[in-house]
């Protein structure tokens, strides 16, 4: 099989295209294991559709499938294009619904699902959390210094509520800076989409930021987010890091 490794932001992938669905996870724990494997965050495997240019299939490092990736979106939409399953301007489905992506380059904006509050005021730890779900869930805090994110308290709040967790920081009304904890990678990685939208979802809610904001991940590579109605847009540059051949993939 023939796969490719993007980073987008840097929440990296492999990602290759195949014809019937089955249960990967086995797979996208071996392919994604940084010792034994390629090494990734997360798996994605594009598979044909009848109404939409493909539907994929999403899993995280630990083999655990996830209903949506942000970042996953972009790389997905670069990869679709570069082998000619869809056009530059695509639609493709996932478990959390539609997403809308098109691709200039190596830029790639993403249309989100649209987002929901599901809880407001947490109290944990001695700080609020909301709890917003762009795709997949996410805790979010904002803090005054991203060194508060603290990866034990993360762990034991992605447990609680099996959920990301996300500390953000308003540099600005448009510039917010994020660090993620993400659940099935047990891990805080280089940039987590669909996080950077709830960071943005709770700062806009609390009227703090512009409707078209600029967002930091650790790995420190330039986000653009902006919001029309309850659609999210979500913008960047996704990197093809390599291409290569593995036997035994299916
Ligand atoms: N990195 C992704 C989110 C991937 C799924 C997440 N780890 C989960 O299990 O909820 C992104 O860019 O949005």
């Amino acid at each position: 099989m023939q796969l490719v490794k993007y980073s987008a932001s840097g929440n990296d992938f492999i990602l290759y295209h195949a014809f019937t669905k089955r249960d990967r996870s086995q797979i996208a724990r071996e392919l994604c294991n940084r010792h034994e494997g390629i090494g990734a965050d997360g798996l994605i495997v594009l598979l044909p559709h009848n109404e939409y240019d493909f539907v994929w299939d999403f899993y995280n490092a630990d083999g655990s499938e996830a209903a949506m990736c942000g970042n996953g979106s972009r790389a997905a939409a670069h990869y679709a294009y570069s082998f000619g399953l869809a056009g530059k301007k695509m639609r493709f489905l996932t478990l959390a619904g539609e997403i809308e992506a098109s691709v200039e380059d190596d830029i790639v904006e993403s249309q989100l699902t649209p987002y929901k509050i599901l809880q407001r005021d947490i109290e944990e730890f001695g700080r609020e959390w909301w709890l917003i779900d762009t795709g997949v869930p996410h805790l979010v805090t904002i803090v005054d210094d991203l060194k508060h994110f603290d990866k034990d308290v993360a762990r034991k709040l992605r447990e609680k509520y099996n959920a990301n967790v996300n500390y953000a920081i308003i540099h600005s009304p448009k510039k917010i800076g994020v660090r993620t904890y993400e659940r099935g990678v047990e891990d805080e990685t280089l940039a987590c989409g669909t996080g950077m939208a709830a960071c943005y979802v709770k700062a806009q809610q609390e009227g703090r930021v512009d409707k078209s904001v600029n967002l930091y991940p650790k790995s420190g590579e330039e986000l653009a987010i902006r919001q029309e109605d309850k659609n999210l847009f979500f913008k960047g540059r996704v990197k093809k890091i390599f291409e290569t051949f593995k036997e035994g993939i299916v």
